[in-house]
């Protein structure tokens, strides 16, 4: 184990440190930490949720001039989620060393941003299309960055912004050190990322699977039609503190969001064609807990980091085995314990191997729940709701009516009964709508192996599958 204050760091950075709860280094942390303070270019990769925004963060903010009111480091983040949670720690990390970190995401007053940047902020956490607005603006130069770091290192350098990470690393610096952080790198993308560090050292953590331990993984065959009352079941059995429901398009997270409103749960739908202040309100809402169930697109499968996520629910199975990877990782972080299941449509089985094979974990096999079993789930949490009320008392003011409710019935069972009965939640069978989606195609090599590369040369190992590449006319992502 890796004591922070073994890592020759600052004390502005020990106190900070100390003050957000990091009592020793991840492994992550501890073995890039050095390394990058040395001015080595590298690739980490560590499973989700163990900590890499602080070990890019922390030998980031050390090397930061504050006396310098230029930009000199720059974070690039695939979603703007994720680069507002990046600049809050990284905020957090360098508030002692007076470190200034600003996030510039789109969908935001770009006005507001460029009085912010004249501010002279050292480091900047943005995505790909607004970093490059504000460099063709004129309003961010990046002549003095010495550190890049790409989170989400592989989906940055994926079809979708490879144009726009090129078009930024032309303004910054070659004698820069850069930094490549995610939980997974398959081997066609760490070639395309060597090709702009200096001899980079790859530093992994080894472990035998790429998904958290922590996390139990299971699957669900079961056929499309009958998904929904399934997840509806399961929700009812597991009572989740809070839930990601992932599925494949935006319709189908809609779709999903206003279903299971409909069925009496507290549910909201996030993905890319929601305005961003819609984006940042259903996040805070789930974050605050009140909103349970988050269903999502993949906008929301990479690096968010949402304390009390106990479940991950993949309504799809994700088309890609990284997709699974980080979409499952948004539960057993930090160390917490988490539940994914995943849905399988009796077509897919195929997809669930290629999955199971790169990740080296088996998911195991789960029945569907039945009607009563869901019943028994919401009758212990009513159970539970109703001890937890006894235990804190105060209950004076609704004694006179269960003296009341005593004389009148005879059975104490009969009239506790029927106060469960009230507050049970009991399995909803209401209909529903969900339009079918179509199942994968079935062609085991449009997923993962051999077929066309990325960038249309033969022979080298397909990744993000049958997806075609959806460019807008700038080769920006279409969003998710
Ligand atoms: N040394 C530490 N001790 C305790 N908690 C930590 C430590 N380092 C980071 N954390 C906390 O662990 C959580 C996960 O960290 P982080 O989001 O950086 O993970 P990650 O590896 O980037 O995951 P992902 O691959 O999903 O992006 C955060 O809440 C973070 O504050
Ligand atoms: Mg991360």
């Amino acid at each position: 184990m890796t004591k922070f204050s073994d890592l020759n760091l600052s004390p502005a950075i020990l106190k900070a440190v100390n003050r957000m709860g990091f009592e020793e280094a991840t492994p992550i942390q501890a073995k890039t930490i050095p390394l990058s303070k040395e001015g080595k270019d590298l690739i980490g990769q560590a499973q989700t949720g163990t900590g890499k925004t602080a070990a890019f963060g922390i030998p980031l903010i050390e090397k930061i001039d504050t006396k310098n009111p230029t930009v000199q480091g720059i974070i690039i983040a695939p979603t703007r989620e994720l680069a507002i949670q990046v600049s809050e720690e990284l905020y957090k990390i360098g508030m002692d060393s007076r470190a200034r970190v600003l996030a510039v995401y789109g969908g935001s007053d770009i006005q507001r941003q460029i009085r912010a940047l004249k501010k002279g902020p050292h480091i900047i956490v943005g995505t790909p299309g607004r970093i490059l607005d504000h460099i063709n603006r004129r309003t961010l130069k990046l002549n003095n960055v010495h550190t890049l770091i790409l989170d989400e290192a592989d989906e940055m350098l994926n079809m979708g912004f490879i144009d726009d990470i090129e078009a930024i690393l032309k303004t910054v610096p070659d004698e820069r050190q850069t930094l490549l952080f995610s939980a997974t790198m398959p081997d066609p993308i760490r070639r395309i990322a060597e090709r702009f560090m200096k001899s980079p050292e790859t530093v992994r953590v080894q472990a035998r699977e790429m998904t958290v331990p922590l996390i139990e993984q299971y699957f669900i065959k079961v056929p499309e039609r009958e998904k929904f009352d399934v997840l509806s079941r399961l929700l009812d059995v597991q009572s989740p503190e809070l839930a990601i429901v992932f599925g494949r398009t935006k319709r189908r997270v809609d779709e999903l969001a206003n279903a299971l409103t409909v069925r009496g749960y507290t549910a909201e739908g996030i993905h890319g064609d929601l305005s961003q202040a819609k984006r940042i309100s259903v996040l805070k809402k789930f974050k605050e807990g009140r909103v349970d169930v988050l269903v999502a697109t993949d906008v929301a499968a990479r690096g968010l980091d949402i304390s009390g996520v106990t479940h991950v629910y993949n309504y799809d199975i994700p088309q890609d085995p990284e997709s699974y990877v980080h979409r499952i990782g948004r539960t057993g972080r930090a160390g917490k314990e988490g539940m994914a299941v995943t849905f399988v449509s009796p077509r897919e089985m195929g997809y669930l191997r290629i999955v199971e094979q790169t990740t080296k974990k088996r998911m195991q096999p789960m029945r569907p729940p039945t009607w009563d079993e869901a019943l028994e789930g919401q009758q212990r949490i009513a159970m539970e709701r109703l001890s937890e009320a006894i235990q804190e008392g105060d209950l004076d003011e609704y004694k006179t009516s269960a003296k009341d409710l005593l004389t009148e019935h005879d059975d104490p069972v009969e009239i506790i009964a029927a106060a469960l009965k009230v507050i049970t939640k009991e399995p909803d069978k209401t209909p529903v709508h969900i339009s079918e989606e179509r199942p994968l195609p079935s062609k085991r090599e449009h997923f993962g192996g051999g077929g066309r590369s990325r960038r249309g040369k033969p022979g080298q190992q397909s990744y993000k599958g049958h997806r075609k590449p959806q460019r807008r006319p700038s080769g920006r992502r279409t969003s998710y």
